[in-house]
């Protein structure tokens, strides 16, 4: 599902990543780990085309996103459900229409839209508050929000970087147990955090980066 092959990125001519080659599995729940500024994010951004590698290439679902043009990101990002620290959800839109938001520009018919918006709303429990503006709800319903906006499309892969950074660690027993569920249901689910909650709580594969390279794996089995 995702593949990286020898990838090396640098800012500044400070390595952001350096010779990473990993692969993660159709339906695995996969976490990345590391420091602050230890290429997480980086590595994300790499999946969705947000980032080019220097060197190296990247696998999606198939495709070779570092051959992709830019007019092809729109249908990668279809597949790619992606769930940040920081929600970005639009202040002055309804819970609904940000959910729409993703399926808006595919010229999809508006009763395709309820159906998938409602679906997903009611995936991660928050149905009810469909006519809310985004600041009137709780930070963990907001993150379920994001959620909700990332599997719309019923993508193949959900990418979350940093999901429970603004959440105490009730709020983020609640969302790693919904990314769970949604990877129970077939999506391949890669979360990247610091959070030793995190990883106890999931207890799966575990990659971690340091400095931009890949630390030797720990595999604990579901
Ligand atoms: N657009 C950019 N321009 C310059 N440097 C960058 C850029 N993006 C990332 N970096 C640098 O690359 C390194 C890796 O950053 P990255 O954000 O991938 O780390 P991270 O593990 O996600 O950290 P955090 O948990 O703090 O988000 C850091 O040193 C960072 O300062």
């Amino acid at each position: 599902m995702i593949e990286l092959i020898r990838v090396s990125k640098q800012y500044d001519r400070r390595p952001a990543l350096s010779n990473v080659t990993l692969e993660i599995e159709k339906g695995e729940f996969v976490l990345l780990m590391g420091a602050s500024g230890a290429g997480k994010s980086t590595l994300l951004r790499m999946l969705i085309g947000a980032e080019r590698p220097d060197d190296g290439q990247v696998f999606v679902y198939g495709k070779n996103v570092t051959a992709l043009k830019q007019g092809d990101i729109p249908y990668l990002r279809r597949k790619v459900g992606t769930v940040f620290q920081d929600f970005r959800l639009l202040a002055k839109k309804t819970v609904f229409d940000n959910v729409a938001l993703p399926l808006l520009v595919q010229g999809i018919s508006a009763q395709d839209i309820r159906r998938k918006v409602t679906e997903a709303l009611r995936a991660v429990g928050v149905e009810h508050k469909r006519d809310q503006l985004p600041m009137v709800l709780s930070t963990g319903e907001q993150q379920r929000v994001c959620i909700a906006r990332a599997i719309v499309n019923g993508p193949v892969v959900l990418l979350a970087d940093e999901p429970t950074g603004n959440l105490d660690p009730g709020l983020t027993a609640e969302i790693i147990e919904l990314f769970k569920l949604i990877n129970a249901r077939g999506t391949t689910v890669v979360v990247a955090t610091h959070d030793p909650q995190v990883m106890t709580q999931v207890n799966r594969r575990v990659i971690t980066l340091s400095h931009g390279t890949l630390t030797p794996e720990k595999w604990v089995p579901a």
